[in-house]
Order: structure tokens, then sequence, then C-alpha cells
């Protein structure tokens, strides 16, 4: 993420992955204040072993784009909710690439979270039956959670 400021926003992506066993790490990593450790946070990430990266930034959201233009992996893009622009600055900023870099886009703030973490673990359960199962579980769960009243 961009900055310390969006963690209560990209919690929620760490708090799915968690709850559905999958490794991960969280990192500050921003575009604009620290371009080398982008670089060198990108150009490595494959090579560590990542999967897929999600990438939560808020206002001139260059990072997710950036990040996408140094890694082959996919790259998820969480909007985070700016004060100024209630997040359509972020939205825009990371849905508008140009053909030939993706980053897939999720929704402004924590359902955008969420999402990119379900997101993320349904592209790993593609080549992990264990997480598939996990993953079914979780929506499952989820849907049995729906109330028929809502009093
Ligand atoms: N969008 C970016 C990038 C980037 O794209 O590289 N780096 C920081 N930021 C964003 O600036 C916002 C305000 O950051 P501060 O709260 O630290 O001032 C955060 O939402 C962050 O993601």
């Amino acid at each position: 993420m961009g900055s310390t400021s969006d963690w209560q926003t990209m919690e929620h992506a760490a708090a799915v992955l968690q709850q559905l066993d999958i490794p991960h790490e969280t990192k500050v990593v921003s575009a604009h204040r620290t371009p080398d450790r982008l670089v060198s946070y990108a150009k490595s990430a494959a090579g560590r072993g990542l999967k897929v990266v999600i990438a939560g930034a808020g206002g001139a959201a260059h990072l997710p784009g950036m990040a996408a233009s140094m890694t082959a992996l996919p790259v998820l893009g969480v909007p985070v909710e700016s004060h100024a622009l209630k997040g359509m600055d972020s939205l825009l900023s990371i849905v508008q690439m140009p053909g030939g870099i993706p980053v897939g886009t999720l929704a402004i703030g924590k359902a955008g979270a969420i999402n990119a973490a379900l997101l993320a673990a349904a592209i790993l359960a593609l080549s992990d039956p264990a997480l598939a199962e996990r993953l079914a579980a979780w929506r499952t769960r989820q849907t049995d959670g729906v109330a028929h009243d809502p009093r």
C-alpha cells in the first residue's frame, strides 16, 4: 500500500487472506515517496515466490500501475477512499490503464479490499485444490450468514 494511512482499508484484505489461511506479507511501498523501494519490490516479487500482488493506494494512485509495469504477476488495485474526492481520484487513477499493462481494479474502499483478497484467493485456488475448498466454505458461511429478515 502507498502509505500507513491505507492500512485501515487494506487490513480488510489482510483479514480475509488470514481467514483463508493464505500466506501473505504487508508492505508500505510508494511510487511517489519511495520509488526505489517500489522498483526493487516489484522486480523481485515473482522471484521471491509471490503469486499475486494487491496494491492499495489513494489519490494520484500510481502504485498499482507502476507495480504492474515491473512484474508479470497479476496486480489487483484497490482505490483507497481519499478525503478530498471520496476515492474517485483513486479509482480513475487505477482503472484507466493503457492497453498492455493490466491492473484488476476493485471497488473503492473496504469492499474493494475484501474483494481483492477474494479474487486473489480465486486465482490461487486454480492451482490449489485445498484452497479452493476453503474458499468455497468461506462463501457458504457468508451465504448462511445472510439474514432473511432485516429486523
Ligand atoms: N497513491 C499513493 C502513492 C503511489 O501511488 O505511489 N503513494 C502514496 N499514495 C497515497 O497517498 C495517500 C495519502 O498518504 P498519506 O496519508 O501518507 O499522506 C495514501 O492513500 C497513499 O496511498
